[in-house]
Parts: structure tokens; C-alpha cells; sequence
């Protein structure tokens, strides 16, 4: 029998890690707006380790709300506060989880959320379960899940010991973006696209996640770590499944998950040949960076879909620190036509494009070609979603409406995050030198050279130009 994949929706949101980076950034203003759009509806333990009065907890989530961009609204505030407590202590402590048990007490449906250092997700959900805390409940896990292939097993094998799939949402970002989910539905809905979403009319796919900052003051954090276990692995991996995914075959969660990693099993494992990695100058000064590091801030690999579909069509994903803007973009770069010869040109016409940008100011580009006198120009045909559609809810708002719910489309599914550490171990294993590139620029020269015989990496789409 197919396991479940939505549970009933929670009445408890317990937050272990309330006082984190994560909580500061994110998870606060994620509440706060759920509640201001009257979304929340259940009481919330915060469980830490530092010892904080219920009042201290509460200003430090409004100075979190306010950092975070929001304009405080009290009554909305007051709300959120009151349904805030706090419990501290060490969650490697059994003791921890006595007082938990009490103050939960009986008959209720938590939500755990697991925002906490990766090496503590086994460690907090087998001392849960001794406490008889799982019977009713739904754990959610942040990133990273695993640190390579062999890990990702044993922490799902130590998970499931306790929790069944459908009780554990793994948490990534990325799929609670607005326009990443509106990939299925532009895919699927149009059949303009639709048409044309294969390698009969797809001569390559480029996927680029650049950033205009450097690693900053999580040297300690991102050296172990890397550009391709930070967001390749994850995110960008993530968002190729929906790209190239066969159409689902229902509504369900495991429809959506079931496409996703059917087409994650057929990503050739990534060759370390066709891999470039990027460190930008000065990484190695930056304070809890190893001296002489060979940490990768940048990553461009070329992958292979062995499937009908796309076989034979190149994947180029690149990530990086310190490049020269901040965007998140899926290009598609169409085959090119044949050769016009009643045209009195003979320029060849540029291919199209179609643009999926994720972000900032997501939207939809389709490029095509025109005339102009007698030569060639390009023509765009831009949909900013914002414009249309109205401002998304942010990701975490999403992911955590979507646990509480009991809604389980937007969380990725064990046999896909395997297939994802399968696809980058050989990376892992014997990764390819890494060269220097300047701040703010595109990566190194080397990352241009794995494209040759292919279109180039293409400029970003600039929005505000269009
Ligand atoms: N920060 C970010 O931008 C992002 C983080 N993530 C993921 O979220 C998770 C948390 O990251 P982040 O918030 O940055 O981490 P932090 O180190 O900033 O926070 C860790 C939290 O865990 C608590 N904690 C740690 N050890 C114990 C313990 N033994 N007992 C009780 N509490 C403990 C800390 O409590 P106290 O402060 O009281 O010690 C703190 O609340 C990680 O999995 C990370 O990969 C994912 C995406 C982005
Ligand atoms: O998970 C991570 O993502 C952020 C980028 O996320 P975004 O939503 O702000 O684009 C990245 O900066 C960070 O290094 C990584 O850990």
C-alpha cells in the first residue's frame, strides 16, 4: 500500500533552535506574516539552549520581525507573542524532553521543526521518540540532509527508525519559492511550452545561481562545506528535477515527488572532467576559513539526462559567491532554425530562449528573433510575476504553512535526496582543482571552456532594462 504523504495538520509548532541565525532571518518574520494573513492558529515552543525569560524571547523576535523588513503591526505582534513559549536546555539531555512532554501534555499533533546544527537531527528525534512524543507528530529537517551519499543513508536510516516517511519533511528552501512552483504549472498548463520542453527543440539548459557577496562571517560554517553541498546538491538539483520531470500523474505529494526522482535517477553521475571550481580572492583571510583551503566558492558542472526526453541535451548548472549580480535564473536555449535564404542577410539568426527567472523579481522571458532592416535583433516578450500575479508569500512562510498543514508537495522525498548525493559523489570524491577568480567577476575563465562547442554562458536577464 503507498504510504500517505499529507498528515493531519498540526496544533503545536515546537522550534528547536528559537535563537539561531536561521530563527533571525527567517522564521520569525515567517510567523509573524502567516499571522498577520490569520494563518496561524497554534500555540509555539521555542527550545534552545541559552537560558531567556518568555519576555526576552518575545523582544528579540519582534527586533528579528523588524530586521527582517516587516512593519510591526502590535495587535498582529501581540498575537504571535502570545503564542510563544520557551523551554532551554541542552537537547542532548533527556531531561529536556521530560519537561517537554509536560508542558505539551496530552492529545496534540506537534509540528517538530528541526533548525539546529545537522549532527543534533538524529541525536533530538530518537531522545523525542523515548519520550513518547512521536506518536501524533511531523518532524521537519533542515538542511543540510547528510554531508555525501553514505551519510544522507545513515541519517535516513536513523530517522526512519523512529518516524515513518510520510512524519518527516526534508526542508529546502528553494520549493517553497513562488516561481520554482510555478514551474509545473507553466510547464504543464501551456502548450506552448509544453510543445517545445524536449530535446527535439532544446539545444542545451543553463541554470545559474550567482551571488554579489562573499561568504561574510560564516567562514566557520561554509569551509566543510563548499558551493556544491551548499546549493547544488540542494536547491539547484531541486529545481533541474521540475525543469525536466515528466508531467505528475495526480495531485498528490508523491505524484510530484515520484516524477522528481524518476528523473533524478536517470542524471548521470556528474564527471569530475566536466566540472570547474572557483575560489574568489581573499576567501582564505576570511575569519574560520582553513589556510589554504581548497573550499570551492564557485561551481560550474555539465550534466547528462539519460532519458528520452533529454537525451543528448547539455545541462550547465554554475552557483558562486562574490559574481557580479544576484540572481537565480533557468535558461532554456532553443535549437536554432534552418537557414533563411530568402532573407538578403546571411547573419545567422540568433536561437531563442525561453528565461524562467527565480530571482530577484521572478519572471517569464521568451526571446525571440526579428528583423531589423537587414540584420537580426532580438525580441523579448517579459512577464514579471509580481505585476500579474501580486506579491508571493516569502519561502518559509510557505514551507511552514505547508507543514503545519499537513501538506507534504513542497518537502523533498528520501529516494530523491539520495539520488541528488549520487549524482555529486564523484565530485565529492575526486574534486577537480579549484581556481582563483576575481571578486565580482563571473567565475574563472575555466568555467566559460566547458561550454565550448556549445551557446556560451549567456548574460543574465536584466530586469530593469526590460
Ligand atoms: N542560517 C541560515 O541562513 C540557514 C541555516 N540553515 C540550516 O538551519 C539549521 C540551523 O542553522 P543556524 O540557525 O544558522 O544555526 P545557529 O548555530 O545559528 O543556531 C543553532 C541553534 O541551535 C541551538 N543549539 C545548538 N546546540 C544546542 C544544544 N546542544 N542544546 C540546545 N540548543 C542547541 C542554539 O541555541 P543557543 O543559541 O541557545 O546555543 C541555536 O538556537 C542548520 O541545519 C542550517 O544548515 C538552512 C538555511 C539557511
Ligand atoms: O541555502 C542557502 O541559500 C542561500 C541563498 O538563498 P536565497 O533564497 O537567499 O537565494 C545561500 O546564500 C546560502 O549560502 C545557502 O546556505
Amino acid at each position: 500500500m503507498p504510504a500517505p504523504v499529507s498528515s493531519d495538520p498540526a496544533d503545536l509548532l515546537v522550534i528547536f533552535g528559537i535563537t539561531g541565525d536561521l530563527a533571525h532571518k527567517m522564521t520569525y518574520r515567517a510567523l509573524y506574516r502567516l499571522e498577520r494573513r490569520g494563518l496561524l492558529d497554534c500555540p509555539i515552543i521555542g527550545v534552545a539552549a541559552d537560558e531567556l525569560s518568555e519576555g526576552e524571547l518575545a523582544e528579540s523576535a519582534r527586533a528579528a520581525i523588524a530586521a527582517g523588513g516587516e512593519t510591526i503591526e502590535e495587535s498582529v505582534f501581540g498575537r504571535l507573542a502570545k503564542r510563544l513559549t520557551y523551554l532551554h536546555g541542552d537537547v542532548t539531555d533527556a531531561e529536556v524532553y521530560r519537561r517537554l512532554a509536560k508542558k505539551i501534555g496530552r492529545n496534540h499533533r506537534p509540528l517538530f521543526y528541526l533548525e539546529m546544527p545537522p549532527a543534533l537531527f538524529g541525536p533530538i528525534v530518537e531522545r523525542l521518540d523515548e519520550a513518547g512524543l512521536l506518536a501524533q507528530a511531523t518532524v521537519a529537517v533542515e538542511k543540510p540532509f547528510g554531508h555525501d551519499l553514505a551519510s544522507a543513508r545513515d541519517l535516513n536510516a536513523r530517522l526512519r527508525k523512529v518516524l515513518r516517511e510520510d512524519q518527516l519533511l526534508r526542508v529546502d528552501h528553494f520549493l517553497g519559492k513562488e516561481p520554482v512552483i510555478e514551474l509545473e504549472y507553466l510547464r504543464f498548463a501551456n502548450l506552448a511550452l509544453a510543445k517545445i520542453w524536449d530535446r527535439d527543440s532544446v539545444a542545451a539548459i543553463q541554470i545559474t545561481m550567482a551571488e554579489d557577496f562573499g561568504v561574510q562571517d560564516r567562514g566557520a560554517f561554509y569551509d566543510p562545506v563548499g558551493a556544491l553541498r551548499d546549493v547544488v546538491q540542494n536547491h539547484l538539483l531541486q529545481v533541474l528535477a521540475l525543469v525536466t520531470m515528466e508531467p505528475p500523474s495526480g495531485p498528490g505529494a508523491d505524484d510530484l515527488r515520484d516524477k522528481k526522482a524518476e528523473l533524478l535517477k536517470a542524471v548521470r553521475a556528474a564527471d569530475p572532467k566536466r566540472c570547474v571550481r572557483g575560489q574568489y580572492e581573499g576567501y582564505t583571510d576570511i575569519p574560520g576559513v582553513a589556510k589554504g583551503s581548497s573550499t570551492e566558492t564557485f561551481i560550474a558542472l555539465r550534466l547528462e539526462i539519460d532519458n528520452w526526453r533529454w537525451a543528448g541535451v547539455p545541462i550547465f548548472l554554475r552557483a558562486g559567491k562574490e559574481l557580479p549580480e544576484r540572481l537565480t535564473e533557468v535558461r532554456l536555449l532553443l535549437r536554432h532554425t534552418p537557414p533563411l535564404t530568402f532573407l538578403p542577410s546571411a547573419a545567422q539568426v540568433e536561437q531563442n530562449q525561453i528565461v524562467l527567472r527565480i530571482d530577484p523579481d521572478p519572471g517569464l522571458r521568451l526571446q525571440l528573433a526579428g528583423r531589423n532592416d537587414h540584420s537580426w535583433r532580438s525580441l523579448h516578450l517579459d512577464d514579471r510575476f509580481a505585476q500579474d500575479l501580486g506579491e508571493p508569500a516569502e519561502p518559509y512562510e510557505r514551507l511552514l504553512h505547508a507543514a503545519l498543514t499537513g501538506d507534504h508537495q513542497l518537502f523533498a522525498r528520501e529516494d530523491g535526496v539520495e539520488e541528488t548525493w549520487r549524482i555529486v559523489q564523484p565530485l565529492l570524491d575526486e574534486p577537480p582543482k579549484v581556481h582563483s577568480y576575481k571578486r565580482r567577476s563571473w567565475g574563472p575563465a575555466a568555467a566559460s571552456r566547458l561550454l565550448r562547442g556549445h551557446p556560451r554562458w549567456q548574460e543574465p536577464w536584466d530586469v530593469e532594462k526590460s
